[in-house]
């Protein structure tokens, strides 16, 4: 079993991670592509950021019957902020026989080298890098051994600017499910 693993804050979910999670699942090598709920990102400090557990019931939301992807909500029990490698190990202990492929924008790769033990991430496992637009291109594609370029079709579209949408009233149609924005609506989320 091949599993790639979509790590995010998902806050909220959007077509943009649906679109590329779901052509990765069906696409590649990949059996299955998992999104990986973060409770807090290293890198991110946010007062926006919601309760981790919203943000999981709108990724459960956002795939639901889609049998090609999962969600996963292993940081919720480890360690914050939620370190990438600590997870992959975590989850390879736990599912022995899995291979997990990281998967992740080009825009992450350039800052990839000040991730936590980067080097062991890449020795023990593959990443899939697909284009992000208005990214610097690097060629760590190209050098390291372990990383695989995908021409994944990807949308300009970002959590952040789905919440200020929100925040300023204007419509979100079609940037989201449907259910998630019902959710979202109802809890009157992100105002
Ligand atoms: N439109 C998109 N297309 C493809 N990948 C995306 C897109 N938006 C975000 N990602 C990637 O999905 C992962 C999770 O994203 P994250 O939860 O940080 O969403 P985001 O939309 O970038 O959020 P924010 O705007 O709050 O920073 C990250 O690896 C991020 O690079
Ligand atoms: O492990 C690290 O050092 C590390 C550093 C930065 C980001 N990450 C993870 O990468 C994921 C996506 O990051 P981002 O910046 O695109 O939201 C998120 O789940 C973070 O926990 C992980």
């Amino acid at each position: 079993m091949k599993v790639g693993l979509l790590f995010g804050s998902f806050n909220p979910i959007h077509v943009g991670h649906l679109l590329l999670a779901n052509y990765m699942a069906t696409n590649t090598d990949l059996n299955t592509v998992w999104f990986v709920v973060s409770p807090q990102n290293p890198f991110k400090q946010s007062n926006t950021l919601l309760h981790e557990f919203d943000r999981l019931h709108m990724v459960s939301l956002a795939i639901g019957d889609n049998p090609d992807l999962g969600v996963s909500n292993i940081e919720f029990q480890m360690p914050k902020p939620s370190y990438t490698i600590d997870t992959l190990t975590y989850l390879q202990e736990k599912y022995p026989s899995y291979e997990f492929v990281l998967i992740m924008g080009e825009d992450n790769l350039a800052g990839f080298p000040k991730w936590k033990n980067y080097e062991s991430i890449l020795n023990y496992h593959r990443v899939y890098v697909y284009p992000r637009s208005g990214s610097a291109t690097t060629d760590l594609t190209t050098r390291l051994p372990n990383v695989t370029f995908v021409k994944a079709p990807v949308l300009d579209i970002s959590a952040t600017f789905i919440r200020d949408c929100i925040r300023q009233g204007k419509s979100v149609r079609y940037m989201l499910p449907d259910e998630v924005a019902a959710y979202i609506k109802v809890h009157k989320l992100y105002l």
